[in-house]
């Protein structure tokens, strides 16, 4: 059984805090959209499926605590609300995705004049239900396509050594994970030697919540701090980096957690084929480029501090960008719940 981190039942919502972890496993209560906006900024949960996810949940929770026999209202409550979701963290677009298509359906049930506002409402957080089940489904998709892609080449006895950077795992999704659920199938196939996760920091995400999924999942795993991937790649024979997504451009570049560019220069420099594993949700068409993504600055603090302990001078000053653009013409492939596409092939899949 992998992790849970998203406990929902109707009207309810907690999250496990992964401020917390590895130390702490507390879940908290999200009561509504306000909550849900506070617990994606301040990341206690994070990664994009889970942001997305979370954030939809939190106004499905105060939608149903709510009586509505209006339609505009509801339809006016449900955009402005979805809007501000939207606004808790910037890089990742797959909450701006499921809030444009939330809207979509909630202007088609105001249109339809068979639909009364309570069963307008009661429609509206099915779909919203609908997105846990989804995303483990999708992430289940993306791990068989993508472990096949990486083992199509190598002999059928071959074992692989896997490099993966930030948290994909059930921590960032609904469950299973993206690039974790790579691994995740890899090992469930008895193809996974080693796994190499990477300390990721400043906030550590590889170090705190990768580490402490593998380790929960009995995975052959190792923790390497983010300067030793050279040396990494230069002795252990890495067969394949494969790392999440914030968001893909339509020409292939991918945003996710900053030093993932690094560690794909490496890749190309050491002949390692370099992957990207997200779901559909995560694919901006609207933009052609990485340029156009914006990147999310944190707090100097995260890079400053470990906890409560200050690690860095006093008085030093910090640039903290949460993400990175890794262009397309280092990425092998991006691995998809409806398979595995080359950054050039991008722009025409549906
Ligand atoms: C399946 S999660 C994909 C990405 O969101 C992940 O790689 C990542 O960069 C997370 O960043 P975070 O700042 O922890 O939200």
């Amino acid at each position: 059984m992998t992790l849970k981190s998203i406990k929902y039942e109707k009207g309810n919502l907690e999250i496990l805090d992964q401020l917390l972890l590895p130390a702490q496993s507390k879940f908290i209560q999200v009561k509504g959209v306000e909550d849900g906006w506070k617990v994606i900024n301040k990341m206690q949960v994070r990664g994009a499926p889970a942001i997305a996810i979370v954030g939809c949940l939190s106004l499905a929770v105060e939608l149903s605590t709510e009586v509505f026999d209006d339609k505009k209202v509801l339809r006016q409550e449900i955009e402005g609300k979805l809007n501000y979701l939207v606004s808790s963290r910037p890089t990742a677009v797959n909450m701006k995705i499921a809030a444009d298509e939330l809207i979509a359906l909630s202007n088609k049930l105001y249109k339809d004049e068979t639909v009364t506002a309570e069963v307008m409402k009661v429609k509206f957080i099915d779909e919203i239900e609908s997105m846990l089940e989804k995303d483990i489904a999708d992430n289940k998709a993306i791990g068989e396509y993508g472990a096949s892609d990486i083992l199509k080449s190598l002999p059928s006895d071959s074992m692989v050594r896997i490099l993966t950077h930030c948290n994909t795992g059930s921590l960032a999704t609904a469950g299973y994970g993206t690039a974790l659920g790579v691994i995740r199938t890899l090992h469930s196939l008895k193809r996974l030697e080693h796994v190499y996760c990477t300390e990721t920091r400043p906030y550590n995400q590889g170090a705190r919540l990768t580490a402490y999924e593998l380790v929960h999942d009995k995975i052959p795993a190792t923790l390497i701090v983010d300067s030793m991937v050279a040396a990494l790649m230069k002795q252990r024979n890495i067969t394949a980096v494969v790392v999440g997504a914030d968001r893909v451009a339509s020409n292939g570049d991918t945003a996710n957690k900053i030093g993932t560019y690094q560690i794909a220069v490496l890749a190309k420099h050491h002949g390692v084929p370099f992957y990207v594993a997200a779901p559909f949700t995560s694919i901006d068409k609207k933009i052609i480029s990485g340029d156009h993504i914006i990147i999310e600055e944190r707090p100097d603090r995260e890079m400053t501090h470990v906890g409560d302990h200050r690690i860095a001078a006093q008085g030093i000053s910090c640039w903290n960008p949460a993400f990175d653009i890794t262009p397309a013409a280092l990425i092998a492939g991006i691995i998809t719940e409806k398979g595995v596409f080359r950054p050039s092939e991008l722009a025409n899949c549906q």
